[in-house]
């Protein structure tokens, strides 16, 4: 459950890419403030900057303005160990499962790597028992699955291996970006459950990237809504759904009727 220490804290983040005419501001003067073990989702229509903001957060991206500060410190990733170690502690998963694995190795080397990635000394049978460990947590069997390659996985078991990875990594922050596209309705509440679940276990702060205003009221603490690289409203999910204020963020609730009658907010 969402604590009271500020993880990661945004101040006055804008990116610029392009220059003179060709110019586009993807986050525009956007400041944050996650807690540990809070999920907060990021809803925007496409080109609202989402994206953008998640690789600044990242640290994939160079920022044009603005700062970032990790753990109560400013954040340096100017050298190779400084980002080596912020990386250490954040993890993101993709809308697509296939651009997240090496299709050259096996399940079995994918999963050893993470537990590698831990730098702790461990025997073969503990290594064996954590693989299979993170298989059962996202209903997978290892025996099954160790010796193929991600191409012979369906998306749905591809997207459940990204969250086995993430059992092992045990991230502090974890960056989802629209985790679930791929997968049917009943794969997807199961994933969102996973992701809740990790989030219990480890005090996991989980950013969620989506346009789906319904999915991001069911799963998170706080939303933020973008609108052209600005963030136009932030606050308790609750509150944002139950009593909008900004003209976007009503736009977008009622361009989804069914967050009315499903979840019986009237
Ligand atoms: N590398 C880049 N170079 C130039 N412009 C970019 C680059 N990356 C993003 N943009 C622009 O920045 C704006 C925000 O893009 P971004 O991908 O962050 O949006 P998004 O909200 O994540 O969209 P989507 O939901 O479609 O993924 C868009 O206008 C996009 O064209």
């Amino acid at each position: 459950m969402k604590g009271n220490n500020v993880l990661i804290e945004g101040k006055n983040l804008t990116k610029v890419f392009g220059f003179g005419g060709n110019k586009t501001t993807a986050v525009d003067n956007v400041s944050f403030a996650f807690h540990e073990g809070e999920i907060i989702s990021i809803v925007g229509e496409s080109g609202s900057g989402k994206t953008t903001l998640a690789k600044l957060i990242m640290g994939l991206l160079k920022e044009s303005a603005g700062t970032i500060e990790y753990m109560g410190k400013p954040r340096r990733l100017k050298r190779h160990s400084d980002r080596r170690k912020y990386w250490k502690h954040i993890q993101a998963i993709f809308q697509d499962p296939f651009s997240s694995f090496n299709q050259f190795y096996r399940v079995e080397k994918l999963l050893l790597d993470c537990i590698k990635l831990q730098g702790e000394k461990l025997t073969k049978e503990e290594q064996l028992r954590r693989m299979k460990e993170a298989c059962s947590f996202v209903n997978l069997k290892y025996e099954e699955l160790h010796n193929k390659y991600p191409f012979e996985l369906s998306g749905g078991q591809m997207q459940r291996l990204m969250i086995a990875r993430i059992f092992i990594l045990h991230p502090k922050l974890l960056i989802a970006d629209e985790p679930t596209s791929m997968v049917d309705a009943c794969s997807r509440s199961t994933i969102l459950d996973m992701l809740l679940k990790l989030r219990e276990e480890n005090n996991m702060t989980i950013i969620f990237i989506t346009h789906d205003v319904g999915l991001a009221y069911y799963v998170s603490d706080t939303l933020y809504i973008m609108e052209q690289g600005k963030v136009v409203e932030k606050g308790p999910a609750e509150e944002v759904i139950l009593n909008p204020k900004h003209p976007y963020t009503r736009q977008l609730i009622s361009d989804v009727p069914k967050i009315h009658s499903e979840w019986d907010l009237a």
